[in-house]
């Protein structure tokens, strides 16, 4: 499967076109707007979150409410475009336009790399792409991907583990469905109650502060079957396009598995998760410290990974710039602006794992009919139980 997204962040319309979904899968378009809505909400999000209600417009690749394994094209609709409409097409007030044009670089965002590579005076060409507003039409990808993975057995939820200098507590004994429900019930989409108030504290004092906020998010994949991904070429390996997948979502600066950075203090002995046998499962482990992974394969266990969000970029108390036009030391541009978006990223992040975990999962088990793939993952499901 591939896909590719196209959109300004305050044009019409995100698009999106997903080439390779099997035939015959159940379209469930509740399912897709149910991952657009969850990634609105999140305390600490700016007004434009008010103004938007993602959707998806399917424009093919599905008959009759289910597909037909041709490429399937959605579209998603922008609609704070009716009051960006003449500042980005210019017309027919130029002089509000010129209001708009950005000539001050943000620290942190993609204004000044991208005006100085691609020669745009008007750093509201790279703002305009480079925005999160992108994590929409990634999320409806994602969206596509759970349907695949849910016909297999295979489930996925994210949650919020730290922002800024507050801490969860980790609560890993509980069942997906329980760890699901407890994060949709949380503001910032975090397990443990306290936390969740002490978050929410915090972010309302760096917005207060004209300040803004990151913290570290969570995927846990449940269901995955062992030897998705493989270790016998660099780019086959499935954890590697995991983290990728992560560290493209926009302000991502890491990502972790299991207990991640701090393998490096701990003995082997405490690191590696031994092996064992029942008649019931086949092999499985004691502990899943390494986060699901070994060689580059699914080791059958939950897929574990944490991202690392840096603090939203645009900030109302802005940081040194410098004009690209006079060459004078300014404050940065102020555009309207989340001052903490974790909550949100942590619905992108379940979403671009979704992806690759049914984008692994099908170069395993090459299928053209939704039918032929679960037909596939089950018998192999039974081979290795067996082994
Ligand atoms: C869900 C989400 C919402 C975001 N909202 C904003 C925002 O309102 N203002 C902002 O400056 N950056 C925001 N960002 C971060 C920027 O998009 C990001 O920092 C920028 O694209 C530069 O990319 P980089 O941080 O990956 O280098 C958001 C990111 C995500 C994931
Ligand atoms: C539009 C979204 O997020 C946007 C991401 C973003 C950025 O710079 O990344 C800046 C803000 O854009 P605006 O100035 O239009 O409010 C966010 O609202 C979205 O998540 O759908």
């Amino acid at each position: 499967m591939r896909y590719l997204t196209a959109g300004e962040s305050h044009g019409p319309q995100l698009t999106l076109i997903i080439e390779g979904v099997p035939s015959h899968l159940e379209f469930d378009q509740k399912l897709i707007n149910l991952q657009l809505a969850r990634r609105q909400k999140g305390y600490g999000r700016g007004r434009r979150m008010q103004i938007e209600q993602d959707q998806i417009q399917v424009m093919s690749g599905v008959r009759f409410g289910k597909t037909t394994g041709a490429p399937i094209a959605l579209i998603i609709e922008n609609k704070d475009w009716t009051h960006w409409k003449k500042i980005m097409t210019a017309e027919p007030d130029p002089e509000q336009v010129d209001a708009r044009r950005i000539s001050r670089p943000r620290p942190g965002h993609a204004d000044l790399n991208g005006a100085l590579k691609y020669d745009l005076r008007d750093m509201r060409d790279v703002l305009e792409r480079s925005s999160a507003r992108e994590t929409a039409a990634r999320v409806a990808v994602g969206g596509v991907a759970r349907l695949i993975l849910l016909a297999c057995g295979i489930d996925i939820m994210g949650h919020v583990l730290q922002i800024g200098g507050v801490k969860a507590s980790r609560s890993l004994d509980l069942g997906l469905k329980e760890m699901q429900d407890r994060s949709e019930a949380s503001p910032v989409r975090c397990l443990d109650e306290q936390a969740t108030t002490q978050m929410m504290a915090e972010i309302d004092r760096a917005k207060k502060e004209g300040d803004s906020l990151g913290g570290i998010v969570e995927v846990i994949v449940d269901g995955v079957p062992v030897g998705l991904g493989s270790h016998v070429q660099w780019d086959r390996k499935l954890d590697a396009k995991i983290a990728q997948a992560m560290v493209s979502i926009n302000a991502f600066k890491g990502v972790e598995f299991g207990i991640g950075f701090e393998a490096a203090s701990r003995p082997g002995s405490e690191v590696h998760d031994e092996i064992l046998w029942s008649q019931e499962k086949g092999f499985f482990r004691a502990t899943n410290r390494l986060g699901g992974f070994e060689g580059g394969m699914s080791t059958g266990e939950p897929i574990v990974v944490r991202g690392v969000m840096k603090p939203i970029p645009t900030l109302y108390k802005p940081l040194n710039s410098v004009d690209i036009d006079s060459k004078e030391p300014f404050a940065a541009s102020i555009e309207r602006s989340d001052s903490c978006a974790v909550p949100a990223a942590s619905v992108v992040a379940e979403n671009v794992v979704a992806w690759e975990v049914a984008q692994a999962l099908l170069e395993k088990f090459p299928a053209d009919t939704i039918e032929e793939l679960v037909d596939q993952v089950h018998r192999y499901r039974e081979r290795v139980r067996m082994f």
